[in-house]
Order: C-alpha cells, then structure tokens, then sequence
C-alpha cells in the first residue's frame, strides 16, 4: 500500500495545463495571478501630508500662515523659510515642506501659528515612492490574491486582472442508503451529508463545484454518471462505493470510462480506500464515503490538486507545529490525521476519531499528524494541518 507521502508526490508531479483569463478587479478574490504586477508609477505618486495640520517650512516654533492645501488639489503651494501652509491628510505637500505638524499640537492665531515644540525634519510626510517604485515587482505570477491585493492592485490603477482559471469542479455521491436532508429518513438509511460538506470546504478555499449528483448503487448508473460528469468537469469528486464491497463499484466504472488509476489506497487513517486517477487533463478523485474520511482526504489530496490546477503557490492546508495539551496515544497502526482544536498556541486531540465522526471535525480546526502506534507527550510538538 502506498505511503501518504508517495500518494502527495504522485499528486504533485502531475503535469497540468494552465489557462488564463482576465478578471475584473470584482470578481478575482482568491485567484492566481499568471503575471507579474508591475508598478506603473511611484506610490505614493506624490509627497503627501499623514496627517490633518500644518505643512511647515524650516525648524522653529512660530510661523506665518499664507495658504491651504486640501486633498485632491492639483495646484502646488511653495512655502518660504518661515512659512506655514495649513494642510489635510492626504493632500500635496507645498513645495519646500520640512515638515507636517498634526494640529492637536499646534495653535493658530489669525495668520500666526504657534508649535509645542520644534517639529523633526520630514515628520509626518508620506515621502513619493515610499512604498513602491515605478517598475518593481508588487506581487510575482502565482499570488493568490486576498482583500488586501485587491486594494493594492486597485490602488495601482487596474480594474482588471489576468488569472490563471480555476478548475471546474464536479462532485457525485453514491449510496442506496443516503436520504437528501429535509426528506423522511425509511430504517436503514441515512442522510446524505458528503456532498454539503465537500462543496462547502470547495468553497472555503475559494473553489466552486458546479454541479452534484446522487447515484444508487448500481454500476451501469455509476457508469454513466462518470462519464456525463466527465464531459465538464476537470476535476470530478466521488464519495463513497471505493471500497472492496460487493456494491462498492466505482472503482471498476472509472476503469470502463477509461479513468486511469494514479494510485489506490494509502496507508493512513482515515482515508485507506482513496483513489486517484487522471483521464487526459482531467482528474479524479473518489473519497471513501465515511464523512470524516471524505473530508479529511479533501483536506489532504484534493485541496494540493485545486492549487496546482490554479496556478496557485499554495500547495495545501497550512501546516504548523504546535504543543500537545495532553498526553495521546494512537492506537491505530496506520499514520493518522486526527480531528484536533488549536486554542491558545497549544492543539487538544478531540474525543470521536472514528471515521464515521464528523462532529469532532465540526468542532476542531486542525489535523495532527501522528505516525502509526505511536504517542505524544504532554508539551511535545506535533504536526498541525489547519483548517480555515
Ligand atoms: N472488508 C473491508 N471493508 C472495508 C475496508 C476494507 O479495507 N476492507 N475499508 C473500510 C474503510 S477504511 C473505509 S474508509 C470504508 C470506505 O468505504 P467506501 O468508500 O466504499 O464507502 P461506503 O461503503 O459507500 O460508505 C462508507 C460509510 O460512509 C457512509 N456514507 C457514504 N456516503 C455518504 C454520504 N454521501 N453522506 C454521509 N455518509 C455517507 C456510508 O453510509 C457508510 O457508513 O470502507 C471500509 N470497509
Ligand atoms: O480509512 Mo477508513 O477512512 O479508516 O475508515
């Protein structure tokens, strides 16, 4: 059975190809850039007052008031030794500034003002070309863009923005036993969850599933399912029916669909049935259907192959050490990814590691890593996959 690693390495190394659009500034939140951004001007373009106060010419305490600049004004005010224009915060600097005095410091009388105290040469003025130089790289091709880059790329003056697409993402549950939520539930069945978890956890990194179907467990409905879904999707999701039951068949209806096998199952904890495979540029993924396991290998697997599949110098969840609350034994014998809460700098392993167990994951925010039989001490550090 393969090694979590081997089965990341195999994700990993698959050559993709990338497309790119151009993207309103609007509507490109969490995209990959697929160029550089290059700085068309100095920013800021022009000395600046930081503050609402006085623009002053020379050191002193005493000066004469001869003007106003407010924000937005094209006109340059120059200043004499001894000058002082009243200024606001953001407005140009009179020619000639030493320096900005904020007014909570300084009195006016008439034409005279008056300081506390001596100002400091530049103090208070947001110099040209402070934070950027025309012609530097702001952000490199593969940035994912945040709130923060979208004021950055606006404030360079570009409404628009070339990206690399994001995949389109299609998902299929499978199961005679699963019940849509909101529907009467007969014995033996029970609600289907997968799909409302994993379009969620698409869409808190930024990803949309396009479309979702529930299939029986029949192979000729399994069969034709994958293949219609394979006609838009580029990557297609499957949750459940991977195992080795006689009504697990999605593994044999990829096969017939031409779906060639990358890897199939991995020696950890949840997760041991997943399977990869690629058909031309197109990607599959079929997640065991217990809930936790579903979850966490799209956490793991699926979530590495969305970036890369981006353009996007993200290559996963982010990973941290943090210490251990208490002492933990893993009983199991494969490497697992344990359902853990991070609060306070120190990560608590959650009672309900079964497979089947979702609310642990609900109330967690993290996987710990730990290796097969293995255990941690109380204060050891151990690995963290944090989950936004
Ligand atoms: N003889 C063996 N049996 C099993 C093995 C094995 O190695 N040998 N592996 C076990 C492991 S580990 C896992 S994980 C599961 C994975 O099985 P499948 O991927 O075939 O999943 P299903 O059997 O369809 O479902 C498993 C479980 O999850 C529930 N489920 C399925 N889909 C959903 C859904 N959309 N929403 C909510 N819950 C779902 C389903 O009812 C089952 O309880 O196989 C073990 N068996
Ligand atoms: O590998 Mo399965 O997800 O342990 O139950």
């Amino acid at each position: 059975m393969l090694t979590i690693e081997e089965a990341l390495k195999i994700i990993k190394d698959q050559q993709v190809t990338l497309t790119t659009e151009n993207r309103s500034l609007r509507e490109c939140l969490g995209f990959s850039l697929s160029e550089d951004i290059i700085s068309s001007f100095d920013m800021p373009s022009f000395d600046n007052s930081a503050m609402d106060g006085y623009a002053l010419c020379g050191i002193s305490k005493e000066y004469q008031i001869i003007g106003e600049v407010a924000a937005g004004e094209e006109r340059q005010l120059t200043l004499k030794e001894g000058e002082a224009a009243r200024i606001f915060t953001g407005a140009k600097i009179p020619e000639n500034t030493t320096a900005v005095m904020m007014q909570e410091k300084a009195r006016a009388s008439g034409k005279k003002l008056f300081l506390e105290q001596e100002p400091k040469k530049g103090q208070s003025i947001r110099q040209k070309g402070e934070e950027l130089k025309k012609g530097q790289v702001v952000f490199e091709k593969g940035y994912t863009i945040t709130p923060a880059g979208i004021g950055m790329i606006g404030s360079l003056g570009n409404d628009k923005v070339e990206v690399f697409k994001k995949p389109v993402i299609n998902l299929i549950t499978t199961g005679n036993e699963l019940v849509k939520p909101g529907n009467p539930r007969p014995e033996g069945h029970i609600y289907e969850s997968n799909s409302y978890a994993l379009v969620a956890a698409c869409e808190n990194y930024g990803f949309i599933c396009e479309d979702k179907k529930q299939i029986e467990d029949d192979f000729e409905a399994i069969k034709t399912g994958i293949k219609n879904s394979l006609e838009t999707a580029e990557v297609l999701v499957l949750s459940g029916g991977i195992s080795v039951g006689d009504y697990d068949f999605v593994k044999q209806a990829l096969e017939e669909n031409g779906v060639e096998e990358q890897f199939y199952k991995v020696f950890q904890k949840p997760g041991k049935p997943l399977y990869f495979g690629r058909k031309g540029d197109k990607f599959v993924f079929a997640l065991p259907g217990n809930p936790a396991s579903s979850l966490s290998c799209f956490y793991i697997y699926v979530l590495p192959l969305l970036y890369k599949l981006s353009g996007s110098e993200k290559s996963g969840l982010a990973q941290y050490t943090f210490p251990i609350s208490h002492n933990y034994e893993n009983k199991s014998d494969r490497p697992s990814f344990l359902k853990a809460k991070v609060n306070n700098g120190k990560v608590e392993i959650l009672d309900g590691q079964g497979s089947s167990m979702i609310q642990s994951m609900a109330l967690g925010n993290a996987l710990v890593f730990l290796d097969g039989e293995s255990s941690a001490k109380k204060g050891e550090l151990v690995q963290c996959f944090l989950i936004s």
